[in-house]
């Protein structure tokens, strides 16, 4: 659809691309991205027929640029650039309806009905129908925003030339454009060129993204290869990261602050810990880097605030995630900061060790019931019931963990509690089989992310010695608590 072929040029003196050379193919959402300066728009204004090249050329349909009239580029190819905003004192409609100057005919220009419903169709697609008879002096910023891009559909393009389109766009209409603008290149055969500098956008939406860097192009790939850590990170002169979208396969990137509140080096311990007949608390001085299986704040996050709670055995719930949220909120707990477990053993057979490194430390929290012991090897001989979590690990590293040492520190706990449950003899009463663990096990890996670096945590590594010996005692320590209670 679209080809640059050795294409250089810039303003006056000062040539601003070199040599570009790429291919869009029809039905592609074509990411370009750079810093302020690498020749973005120029490129664009290169590619709508705005700005002349010095060398090379550019062909669409196969016709090079300069063979087409005005009229004719206008037929294919529409523009949304960065300063549309240049409005007269037109209503949004017939500003609109100029878009359709491109497709009428003869001297004495007719509105037909196709072009009625064309520019209908549009502005309810940009959002804008309500307020077709407004002047467009009086719209804000994004509500101009999506005029001018219904304008640059009315022309019904076959490429559509963007320049920041999100850029006055507030979160829901930046989702709503780019998520329209996905469907027409995917339904509708429309090839979209558009320069984001909002890299997650690209990465979320672009079928391939064109990286410029000083008027050259770094790299044209697929969003995965075009925001490598390294090479934003070179490109930006910014401290990046990058990371997979909680829901899609793609590539998002989080800016590093080099300013970062700097809190005094903390140890949690147990002078942290309170107990109440109700609920066990720790309240961390800082946010603690979090894995966990909590009823609330499960998964990966940042969090302040870790309890414990007591339930009856008998405890049954609907909706246990909700009912637990009222349950913090109402004992004056921040849901969205905390890492809420249950267990219905008796708090005061909590048992809890801290162990100390040359460089680091952990602390560690268990309670332990075992009335619901499971041997996992048996477990399809056991139905599905929830209940409350029996056996539930906290550990508090006082380190920095990388991913890899949060997963193997729930691995060495794991293996170190199954080794307790063994050593006690737990049996799983259903099989009469060892037990492993019991049903509704719960664990929290906490970290201060602050001190020594801890790259690994499996189980012949510093901090995995220590997770596994930390956890082998207080889970037997915390196991012979609760069955002594029940022996008495
Ligand atoms: N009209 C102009 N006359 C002369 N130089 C210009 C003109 N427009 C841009 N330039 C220069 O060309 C270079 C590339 O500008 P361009 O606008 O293409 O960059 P960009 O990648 O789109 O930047 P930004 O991210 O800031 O929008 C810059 O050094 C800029 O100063």
């Amino acid at each position: 659809m679209l080809n640059v072929q050795h294409v250089s040029g810039g303003y006056s003196n000062e040539s601003v691309l070199k040599d570009i050379s790429f291919e869009v193919q029809t039905g592609e959402l074509f990411g370009i991205v750079g810093p302020n300066g690498s020749g973005k728009t120029t490129l664009l204004k290169m590619i709508s027929g705005i700005l002349p090249t010095t060398k090379g050329d550019i062909y669409i349909r196969e016709k090079k640029l300069q063979e087409y009239t005005t009229k004719q580029l206008a037929q294919i190819v529409a523009v949304l650039s960065q300063d549309s905003s240049q409005s007269f004192s037109y209503t949004v409609k017939e500003t609109v309806s100029l878009g359709r100057y491109a497709h009428q005919k003869g001297w004495f220009q007719t509105w037909e009905d196709t072009d009625e419903e064309i520019v209908q169709r549009v502005m309810k697609q940009t959002g804008i129908s309500a307020f077709q008879n407004k002047n467009i002096q009086q719209l804000s910023g994004g509500e101009k925003q999506r005029v001018f891009l219904a304008q640059a559909l009315a022309q019904e393009p076959k490429i559509l030339l963007l320049d920041e389109p999100t850029n006055h766009l507030d979160l829901s209409y930046q989702k709503e454009l780019l998520d329209l603008l996905k469907y027409w290149t995917t339904e509708s055969g429309l090839t979209v060129l558009s320069i984001f500098h909002d890299l997650n956008l690209a990465g979320l939406y672009c079928d391939r993204i064109l990286l410029l860097e000083n008027g050259n192009i770094h790299i044209n790939h697929i969003p995965n290869e075009v925001l490598r850590e390294e090479r934003i990170r070179d490109v930006y002169h910014t401290e990046i990261q990058k990371q997979p979208h909680p829901k899609v396969a793609a590539p998002q990137l989080v800016l590093l602050p080099t300013y970062k509140i700097k809190t005094k080096a903390i140890q949690i311990n147990e002078e942290m810990l309170q107990r109440t007949n109700e609920y066990i608390q720790l309240n961390a001085p800082a946010p603690l880097r979090t894995m966990s299986s909590g009823v609330i704040g499960s998964g990966i996050g940042w969090n302040h605030t870790f309890v414990n709670r007591h339930v009856g055995k008998d405890y049954n719930c609907s909706d246990h995630r909700l009912e637990m949220a009222t349950f913090l909120k109402s004992n004056g707990f921040e849901p969205s900061e905390t890492v809420g477990m249950m267990t219905a053993v008796i708090l005061e057979d909590v048992s809890y060790k801290f162990f100390d490194h040359d460089s680091f430390s952990i602390f560690v929290v268990i309670t332990a019931g075992v009335g619901n012991a499971i041997d996992v090897s048996k477990s399809e001989h056991h139905s599905y019931l929830t209940v409350p979590g029996t056996i539930n690990t906290w550990i508090f590293i006082n380190g920095e963990l990388t991913e890899e040492a949060f997963i193997q520190s729930i691995m060495t706990a794991t293996e170190a509690k199954t080794k307790a449950l063994h050593d006690l003899k737990v049996m799983d009463r259903v099989t009469g089989t060892t037990a492993t663990g019991t049903s509704t096990d719960s664990i929290l890996i906490a970290a201060t992310q602050a001190g020594e670096k801890l790259e690994y945590a499996g189980t012949i590594t510093p901090l995995g010695k220590l997770i596994g010996k930390a956890v082998y005692e207080c889970t037997s320590e915390a196991i012979r608590k609760s069955q002594k209670r029940k022996l008495v």
